[in-house]
């Protein structure tokens, strides 16, 4: 694939007896916005575990920019590109909005000024000296997505980003998704709401019991009359 920047390879994982996933391959490109959608159980967490470093796979491989991943820790994983964010806030309560972005780049790779305008374009300049507990649930979770970005990733893992939140807190989401990373990072993105789906995504990758069951652009894939079935009877959409 032209530009792929990050790849999993025949990704399969087994929990003792039990296969959470099976011979999954996927790529994404540079500036591309994946989604992966799935009903429960399907093996998103997984997935994200995989890609992240949490764990390993069974078998198969991790690759980044075409390099073999696959035994890094999340931490090196970061170091090299490959940056996410979490489904539940992961903040620390008494600590600023600067200090957090701070925090995200021990390693040094954005400078004071590119933090500061990473907050101007987030719409949390404002909020630079306040406890991280003093936000709502939606700029908490942008704080995550900004923190993410001031490591200047090539790909970003977004776990469910609009969990949680509002309307206008998951339009905002939407908006940063395509104004600030798509087109600029690749970007995979785990999510529930199809709406949000439809309105970032330029592939979908549908997961169903741990294998690929359809991809394609968002309108083909939740057209698609298996992937509809898969969904009934999920009124969440999961
Ligand atoms: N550590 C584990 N040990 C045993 N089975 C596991 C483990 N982790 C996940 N599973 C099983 O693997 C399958 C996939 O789980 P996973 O959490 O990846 O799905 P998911 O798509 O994220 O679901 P959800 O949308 O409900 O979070 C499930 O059947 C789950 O019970």
């Amino acid at each position: 694939m032209d530009n792929e920047v990050f790849r999993v390879e025949g990704v399969s994982k087994m929990f003792g007896a039990f296969q959470a996933l099976n011979d999954v391959s996927l790529g994404v490109r540079h500036g591309e916005v994946l989604a992966i959608i799935g009903p429960n159980g399907a093996g998103k967490t997984t997935f994200v575990n995989i890609v992240s470093g949490v764990f390993g796979p069974s078998r198969g491989r991790v690759l980044l920019e075409g390099a073999d991943i696959t035994a890094f820790s999340p931490q090196r994983r970061t170091r090299l590109g490959l940056s996410r964010t979490f489904q539940i806030t992961s903040l620390f309560g008494g600590m600023t909005v600067a200090e957090h972005m701070q925090l995200a780049v021990r390693g040094g790779d954005t400078l004071g000024h590119e933090r500061a305008e990473l907050l101007e374009e987030m719409g949390l300049a404002g909020s630079a000296p306040r406890p991280v507990d003093t936000l709502s649930h939606g700029d908490q979770r942008i704080l995550e997505m900004a923190m993410a970005m001031a490591t200047k990733p090539k790909v970003l893992l977004l776990d469910e980003p609009t969990a949680g939140m509002s309307v206008a807190e998951t339009d905002t989401m939407i908006r940063l998704i395509c104004d600030r990373l798509r087109g600029k990072v690749g970007v995979i993105i785990i999510e529930h709401d199809m709406s949000v789906v439809t309105q970032t995504s330029d592939r979908v990758t549908v997961l169903a019991a741990g294998a690929v069951a359809a991809s394609g652009s968002p309108e083909a894939v939740l057209r698609d009359p298996l992937v509809k079935e898969l969904y009934l009877g999920s009124a969440a959409g999961h």
